[in-house]
């Protein structure tokens, strides 16, 4: 008989499921999908009684270990049969198409090339088990509405434009080469190679590949050709926290993952893939990390220059100095407060007239003056409670557009608001730590 809880213990019991589903995951290892797939990928020489997908409340789709390991054990060890390169489709069908093919196709569109085609083909593709569990869609700023773009952070909002514009010219450049491909499908070739499907393409080997250098290929253009789509190990998710050693080691001819910690039985394992802020885990793979230690926030050089008070010759000659020694780049607040660069840049911005010959004392970390001190801070707070403003418009923008109900775009704006909120939090702090040194110093 079931258990009665009071309102209290319901809560808590809902808590503590929650906490289960986001530590243990939910075994998927018995639906239909995974166990071709890893039938497949026992064909090939893979096989793993340890690692199990699994869904998990906070991250989505993962992999559970289900025997603890100890640090520099490995997690997955997959032989290179299993593995997707630019070799594969030049070793296949295709590959004929692309050696007689000028000007050479880049390894990236020879890799979409394939994975479109495979796709279409479905029940004859060999690679079918592995195509069927790739995600349908993504969540890359390539596929978010127009409109929600605008409510990203100004540099975010640049350089996913810039996303955009990248997969379009490639769909655009590859035409030629799509067409040349015609005699291998039955139906147009325009309505197989779609915006669509090159998008689709291009995000699951943006956001899944792992990094393994070929060598260069007579037949491909000398765009690095570094991608290996590794089926089963690209369901490892990432966390910020964690240290992995990943390569491919020649001797045992398998991409190699080495935990650098201890792993619990039962838990969601990590790898990390690098040391990225936010921003960049949502322009490059579509998500965000809550409490992302590596986490900024940006400072545009259009917000620095509406911060500073009294724009006149001399600030305009510090900018273009600034500008061509590259101290415009870059810029940001942390959970620490604002960075050495931005403190610098500030401290250069408000030298006196009669202190910019100590522009090199300001480079070496020393203090010019407790004037200059002042005034880079309170720049730095101007700064902090512009981004801090323009945090808020957004985020009112973004529960406008939640009570319009467009639920089709919930994903999108979910998004933008966990990226937007964990600016806040960012921009609270720095804001704390400026007051800090203001005190310190008056
Ligand atoms: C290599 S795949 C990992 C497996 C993926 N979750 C899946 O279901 O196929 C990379 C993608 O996983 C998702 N992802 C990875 N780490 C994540 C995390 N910590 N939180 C949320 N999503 C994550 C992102 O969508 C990312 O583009």
């Amino acid at each position: 008989m079931r258990k009665r809880y009071g309102r209290a213990g319901r809560s808590r019991r809902r808590k503590q499921n929650q906490t289960l589903a986001s530590v243990h995951g939910v075994n998927l290892s018995q639906e239909l999908g995974y166990i071709e797939l890893r039938r497949w990928l026992k064909q090939r020489g893979f096989w793993d009684l340890y690692l199990l997908p699994a869904h998990f409340s906070d991250t989505g789709r993962g992999l559970m270990i289900t025997k603890s390991l100890k640090a520099g054990n490995l997690i997955i060890s997959l032989p290179v049969k299993c593995l997707l390169t630019t070799w594969t489709v030049l070793g296949s069908y295709m590959g004929e198409y692309i050696k007689r093919w000028k000007p050479q196709v880049s390894p990236l569109l020879a890799l979409c090339a394939f994975l479109i085609s495979e796709r279409h083909f479905g029940n004859k593709s060999l690679w079918k088990p592995y195509i069927d569990v790739l995600p349908k869609t993504y969540t890359c700023p390539v596929y978010f509405p127009e409109g929600i773009l605008n409510l990203f952070p100004g540099p975010l909002c640049r350089n996913a434009q810039e996303q955009r514009s990248t997969v379009q010219e490639l769909y655009i450049s590859s035409q030629p080469f799509f067409l040349s491909l015609q005699s291998l499908f039955g139906e147009r070739v325009k309505d197989i190679f779609t915006h669509d499907a090159l998008r689709w393409a291009w995000c699951s080997i943006n956001t899944r590949t792992v990094y393994m250098k070929h060598p260069q290929s007579e037949f491909l253009s000398r765009e690095p050709d570094v991608y290996a789509l590794a089926p089963y190990l690209d369901l490892l998710n990432h966390s910020p926290g964690v240290e992995v050693t990943a390569a491919f080691n020649e001797k045992s001819q398998c991409y190699e993952i080495r935990t650098g910690r201890d792993c619990r039985r039962y838990e969601q394992v990590f790898i990390c893939y690098g040391p990225h802020d936010n921003q960049r885990l949502l322009l490059e793979y579509g998500f965000i990390a809550g409490g992302n230690p590596h986490s900024v926030v940006y400072i545009d050089r259009d917000v620095l220059q509406s911060c500073l008070l009294k724009e006149d010759k001399q600030t305009a000659q510090k900018l273009s100095f600034l500008m061509e020694n590259n101290f415009l780049e870059n810029l940001t607040f942390g959970l620490d407060g604002p960075s050495w660069r931005l403190l610098t840049t500030l401290k250069l911005l408000c030298l006196g007239p009669n202190e910019f010959s100590c522009w090199k004392k300001v480079l070496l970390g020393a203090s010019v003056s407790s004037e200059n001190e002042k005034m880079s801070l309170n720049l730095a707070e101007c700064l902090c409670c512009y981004l801090m403003d323009d945090n808020n418009k957004a985020m009112q923008k973004i529960s406008h557009r939640r009570c319009n109900k467009l639920d089709e775009f919930k994903d999108y704006l979910d998004l933008v608001e966990s990226l937007r909120r964990e600016e806040r939090r960012i921009l609270e702090s720095s804001l704390e730590t400026l007051k800090n040194l203001r005190s310190a110093i008056s």
